[in-house]
């Protein structure tokens, strides 16, 4: 059997950072910068009040209370300015550029608030509730590294910057298609022997998770030619295919057959729990990346955690490995098969110490959903004492 850590190295030996692509800025988010990102313009672009208030000179501030005429309105995008002149006082909006003459900003809390005249009384030092221009950001300054991923605050700064299109490597497009002739759509009806299918969903959801477009192309049935059919469409628009199913030892196994004489998919046992069978490889010219996973729920969840999670890492030019582990205390006693990696399912809880849920089995997604971590007991170790340390990936 081959072991989580070489199964992963091979995935992550063949799958390749998607080429970077020039993005319209509303389609960035998720997406990893391929440029340093400059500024242009200093940030802020001009110095500018802090506050609403007045813009007044600190000098005439001198004795208080003080009242001084107002002698213009600045709101924030005003253009013309009269300066500020001695014994002068003019009513300033936050964000409006500060006139020449002011060298601070009395806030309206500190006034009576007047518009002809403004009664002061409480001082403000040179300098008071002023944003410098540049204070931010310096004009030619890289506001963003290439490699950067971006998120809400990322694509904000790209924005203030003045960017509508930035070079940047996509969201991988990740098609999904379950196989078995059990499986009905939720909200049909189930005749004997059906169930709805449930890993379609999971895989495209925990695809948009993990940073990538899932499309779920729902199930095909067990019959090889119709897959292929499906696999054909699907590599029209897919960085990377997922199915489930189809993998073990059964009769029917539609993923094996259509794939196995492809000679560019291997399929595998690997020593883990859940999640020991597996496929790996590439399709068509592109190359694309699949990954049959198998068919049990919880066995595809585990599985795209370990595998499929990092390859996406990687084709978005992030690092990738495995997840990372916390440690934290079992506080039931756990076993797990020698010679096999196991993934239990349990509830990480904020004291430092997780409990397994109540039904382990590969086909009991219900517990799946309780759970909020996987603990990973190694395949040398069978049986493990209430109160040990163990390491936990978080869900
Ligand atoms: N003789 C052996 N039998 C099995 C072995 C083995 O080594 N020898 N391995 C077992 C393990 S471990 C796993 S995991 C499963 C993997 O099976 P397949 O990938 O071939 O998956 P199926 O047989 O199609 O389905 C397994 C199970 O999962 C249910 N399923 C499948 N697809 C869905 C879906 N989209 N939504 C919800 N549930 C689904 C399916 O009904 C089956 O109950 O094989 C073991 N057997
Ligand atoms: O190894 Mo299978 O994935 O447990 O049921």
């Amino acid at each position: 059997m081959r072991s989580v850590d070489a199964h992963l190295a091979e995935i992550l030996a063949t799958v390749r950072p998607l080429a970077p692509l020039e993005l319209d800025l509303e389609q960035t988010l998720g997406a990893t910068l391929a440029e340093d990102v400059t500024s242009p313009v200093p940030l802020p672009p001009f110095d500018n009040s802090a506050m609403d208030g007045y813009a007044v000179r600190a000098e005439d501030l001198a004795e208080l209370p003080v009242t001084l005429p107002v002698i213009d309105d600045v709101a924030a995008g005003s253009t013309e300015l009269r300066a500020v002149g001695p014994g002068h006082a003019v009513r300033i909006m936050t964000g409006a550029p500060l006139p020449a003459g002011a060298d601070c900003v009395v806030p309206v809390e500190w006034t009576d608030g007047g518009t002809v005249s403004v009664f002061i009384d409480r001082r403000a030092e040179p300098g008071n509730a002023i944003r410098r221009a540049g204070e931010d950001v310096q004009a030619g300054e890289v506001v963003l590294k290439a490699g950067t991923l971006i998120g809400a605050a990322q694509l904000g700064i790209l924005a203030g910057v003045g960017r509508k299109r930035v070079l940047a490597r996509p969201r991988p497009r990740v098609v999904v298609i379950s196989t078995g002739s059990e499986l009905v759509e939720p909200g049909g009806q189930l005749a004997p022997g059906q169930i709805w299918d449930s890993n379609s969903f999971t895989l495209t959801a925990a695809v948009r998770e993990a940073g990538g477009e899932g499309f779920r192309s729902g199930s095909v049935g067990d019959d090889p030619a119709v897959l292929l059919d499906r696999l054909d469409t699907a590599l029209v628009r897919a960085d990377a295919v997922i199915t489930s199913g189809g993998v073990s030892m059964g009769a029917y196994e539609p993923v094996k057959e259509a794939l196995s004489p492809l000679g560019t998919v291997a399929f595998e046992k690997v020593a883990m729990q859940p999640g020991m069978p597996q496929g790996f490889g590439v399709l068509g010219d592109d190359q694309v990346p699949i990954f049959a996973l198998p068919g049990n729920p919880v066995s595809s969840f585990v599985s795209f955690q370990l595998f499929v999670r990092p390859a996406l890492d990687k084709m978005r030019g992030l690092p990738a490995g495995l997840p990372q582990t916390v440690a934290a205390r079992t506080t039931e006693p756990l076993r797990s098969p020698s010679g096999k990696r196991s993934f239990l399912r349990g509830v990480l809880a904020a004291d430092g110490t997780v409990s397994p849920v109540h039904g382990q089995g590969s086909h009991q997604l219900a517990a799946l959903a309780a759970a909020n971590a996987l603990i990973v007991v190694p395949e040398d170790v069978t049986e493990v004492p209430a109160g040990a340390s163990v390491e936990v990936m978080r869900l």
